[in-house]
């Protein structure tokens, strides 16, 4: 053992263990279910790749806060250059394998959940499957080590049929077990975590590893031969990319991963979500690095409302108005989502459309309401000319599948007349009291399900992941540092956003009842308060020390 200071944690030295030269993890994340994972033909892995790509990738991340500060003095994000060889060049992604050429419903889940995986990959009860499924490391997932390395495991568990879980009695519930059918599964699509993010507990030569990098290689390696070996492309989703030079970061990255395995380039397919207002921008650059690996694109929607808030928040002639009150119907929502279409489907990818944030509700008229506004808005989205799908529960699968009757659109260019259309977000809309009371619920009820290591959670009838809570984040920062009077005449101070999160975690209490848990959802709230009257714009929640404990 040896002890270890983590650049940028200088302040404290932490035990460590070598795993191999340069290699250490901390000692308290080398757990024995880690220690299964981190072979040494990982950690060799993990080694390689870190030192390939981790300068790009701190060089990468210094950019995108240069052109923040840019934003931040008032310019806004604009197209590149349109006559580049991406935008002018006669060029097709390679042609997407046999099992990318369906993927009309795609459900996800955090990728820790076992139970979460193995329903996402089979049937429902009434018969309904999607055709894929994307085990997440990033939205839905807080991205703490012991959820990391149960994510891993339940990919590798996945992947070769094995994976098992049983749920214990509870009051009112009978014991339940869970297996996979390996005929009859879902297709496996693993998210890995953004370039933003360090995975604290494993250092190469001193500094943390990217979260990424680390979903990758060992996904990649557990996993993948599995795969292949039955046939079965490698399917991996990449989120929050900001600009071209990082899909050519991570195509890099997927080119490493297979000269290890020694499989032909493009063994590895990959779709990226466009959900950030700077990479609408650059959909056709994006897609151009990647053309050797993707397998399509897809509007990652709430990340993308949150980028826009986010990227041009200092700008007071684009102040974002309530989050709900922002659709895919508005244009410059809508505009992303056609170019978005268009480009793929003119260079052989495909186009996913993204996530209808409802959950089903407990009874049948909400349940109803709920599945009609799911319906909406897949309907919505295959007349746009996607080629699929997200649903973030079991429920809505059937609806969805309904509502995308063709294997896919692949055929279909979208109605887009100007191919550089507005991308830019407007500032006009609602901006209530209401808005401000969802914001805070959502900040309370994330940040008590956040301490427990939960990074998903269904409130007031909504899927609230890591994407929808920093819109609520974001916005209510955007609102105070803009000092906003509201529709109803209410000016947004600290004060008063202080004395709405009383009365919002006061309305909790009554509505979870006598046996609600009042210290932690107290301590909830202040740790809500706290992150959203921070008067520095933290860039993530995620890359935040717990704010809870
Ligand atoms: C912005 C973005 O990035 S979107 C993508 C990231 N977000 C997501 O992936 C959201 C995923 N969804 C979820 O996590 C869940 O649906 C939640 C947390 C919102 C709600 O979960 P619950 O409160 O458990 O819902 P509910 O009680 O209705 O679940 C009923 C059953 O469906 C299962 N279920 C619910 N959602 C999912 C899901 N997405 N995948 C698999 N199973 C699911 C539950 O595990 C439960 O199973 P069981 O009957 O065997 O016990
Ligand atoms: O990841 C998807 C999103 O909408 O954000
Ligand atoms: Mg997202």
């Amino acid at each position: 053992m040896s002890t270890q200071v983590v650049e940028g944690h200088a302040a404290t030295a932490r035990p460590t263990i070598q795993l191999a030269e340069g290699v250490h993890i901390l000692e308290a994340a080398h757990t024995a279910r880690a220690a299964e994972l981190l072979t040494p033909e990982a950690v060799s892995l993990l080694a390689e790749l870190s030192r390939e790509l981790e300068p790009e990738r701190r060089q990468l991340l210094e950019a995108r806060k240069t052109r923040q500060a840019a934003f931040d003095a008032g310019e806004v994000p604009k197209y590149l250059d349109r006559q580049s060889e991406a935008v002018q060049g006669d060029w097709k992604v390679a042609p997407l394998p046999q099992d990318l050429l369906r993927r009309r419903v795609e459900i996800t889940g955090p990728v820790n959940s076992t139970k979460m995986v193995i329903n996402m990959l089979s049937r429902t009860a009434d018969g309904n499957r999607a055709d894929c499924a994307m085990l997440d490391f990033e939205d839905s997932m807080k991205p703490s080590w012991t959820n990391v390395v149960d994510g891993v495991h339940n990919v590798v568990g996945a992947a070769e049929g094995t994976l098992r879980h049983v749920e214990q009695a509870r009051p009112g519930r009978p014991e339940k077990a869970y297996q996979l059918d390996p005929n009859d599964m879902a297709l496996i699509m693993v998210r890995a975590r953004g370039l933003h993010l360090d995975e604290s507990n494993i250092l190469v030569d001193g500094t943390p590893v990217s979260g990424g990098l680390l979903d990758l290689a060992l996904t990649w390696l557990h996993a993948a031969p599995e795969l292949i070996e039955r046939n079965k492309t490698p399917k991996y989703y990449i989120p929050k990319v900001e600009h071209y030079l990082e899909a050519r970061w991570w195509n890099k990255a997927f080119n490493l991963l297979e000269a290890k395995l020694k499989v032909p380039v493009g063994t590895l397919r990959a779709t990226f979500l466009i959900e950030t207002l700077p990479a609408a921008f650059q959909i056709e650059e994006i897609l151009y690095e990647l053309r050797e690996h993707a397998a399509g694109l897809n509007v990652g929607r709430w990340d993308k409302i949150f980028s826009d808030i986010k990227t041009l928040r200092f700008h007071k002639d684009r102040v974002m108005a309530d989050r709900a009150s922002i659709g895919m119907n508005r244009p410059w929502m809508k505009h992303y989502a056609m170019r978005l279409i268009a480009i793929c489907h003119n260079r052989g990818a495909s186009a996913l459309g993204g996530m209808a944030a409802f959950t089903p509700g407990r009874d049948p008229e909400t349940r109803q309401a709920q599945t009609d506004k799911v319906e909406a808005d897949k309907r919505w989205e295959y007349a746009m000319g996607h080629d699929g799908c997200w649903v973030s529960h079991p429920y809505f699968i059937g609806t969805a599948m309904k509502a995308f009757p063709r294997d896919n659109q692949l055929d279909v260019m979208s109605a887009l007349d100007d191919k550089y259309p507005d991308l830019l977000p407007q500032g006009s809309g609602p901006k209530t009291l209401i808005g401000l009371r969802t914001n805070v619920r959502v900040g309370i009820a994330y940040l008590e399900g956040w301490k427990n290591d939960i990074g998903c959670i269904a409130w007031d009838n909504l899927m609230e992941d890591l994407a929808t809570l920093e819109i609520s984040r974001a916005q209510t920062w955007q609102w105070l540092h803009h000092e906003v009077t509201l529709d109803d005449g209410n000016a947004v101070t600290p004060e008063f956003v202080g004395s709405v999160f009383e009365e919002e975690l006061r309305r909790i209490f009554e509505e979870l009842g006598p046996d609600v848990d009042r210290a932690a959802w107290t301590q909830a709230m202040e740790a809500a308060r706290d992150l959203f009257l921070q008067e520095d714009f933290q860039e993530f929640l995620s890359l935040a020390s717990d704010p809870v404990t």
